[in-house]
């Protein structure tokens, strides 16, 4: 299996040099292959967001490498960057951050459209994406007429509409009751393993991530195995 991720030696401090320095990362290193969901653990305030924004290219290491499906992004310009995330990566967020005057086809049709996809194979992948996650049946609603649910799994097909190699997603079942979270994460494996991508899922919930292929905990800056 081919490495979709790599960080190596990635540190992070806000505040560098100030008083209030906040060291987060400490030397992170970190493999995710193609194909494999690997859950990210750590207590609140211990890093997981920072450290999938530096994965995902929305925030740039103190030191070390981001390697993204073998290209080296971290001496990238903020264009190249921003190219090389729309193509690759998707994002899910606790909330979920749908268009709240668009239906839940046509938030994940505009991505697509964005990209340069016609409006009638956008559709046809919106659809797919919507019937793999079980609510096809509100492709017309818009997020204020879904259930958070289901809002969330419209925000799951919307970050693979692009269809991105790597799935990065923080807390994303976080804002649900646990059967619904139960039901959202079961849909989000199965379209992860249909697609074949590679994602990493910081969560609070160690059922959760004990489903996944890894799992991992930010401790003291640096990530090790969870046992
Ligand atoms: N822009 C910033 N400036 C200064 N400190 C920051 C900034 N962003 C985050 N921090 C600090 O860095 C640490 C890590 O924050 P981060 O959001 O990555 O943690 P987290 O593990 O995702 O937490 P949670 O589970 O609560 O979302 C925290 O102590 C936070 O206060």
């Amino acid at each position: 299996m081919s490495n979709m991720l790599e960080l190596q030696g990635v540190t992070k401090h806000y505040n560098a040099g100030k008083p209030n320095e906040v060291q987060v990362l400490n030397g992170v290193d970190l493999t995710v292959k193609k194909g494999e969901v690997v859950a990210l653990v750590a207590p609140s305030g211990a890093g997981k967001s920072t450290l999938l924004h530096i994965a995902g290219m929305l925030d740039t290491a103190r030191s070390g490498r981001v390697v993204i499906d073998g290209t080296d992004v971290t001496g990238l310009d903020d264009t190249a960057r921003t190219a090389m995330r729309r193509g690759q990566v998707g994002f899910i967020y606790q909330f979920h951050h749908l268009l709240p005057e668009f239906s839940a086809l046509e938030n994940i049709v505009l991505p697509q459209l964005a990209n340069g996809v016609s409006q009638r194979d956008a559709e046809a992948r919106a659809l797919k994406l919507l019937t793999s996650v079980g609510v096809e049946a509100r492709a017309d609603h818009r997020p204020a007429a879904m259930s958070g649910g289901e809002q969330q799994r419209v925000a799951f097909c919307r970050a693979l509409a692009n269809r991105p190699a790597l799935l990065l997603a923080d807390e994303p079942t976080g804002n649900l009751d646990p059967a619904t979270s139960d039901r959202v994460f079961e849909a989000l494996m199965k379209v992860a393993r249909d697609e074949g991508l590679a994602a990493l899922i910081a969560t609070h919930n160690m059922e959760l991530a004990g489903k996944m292929d890894r799992v991992l905990r930010l401790d003291n800056g640096v990530l090790v195995p969870a046992t």
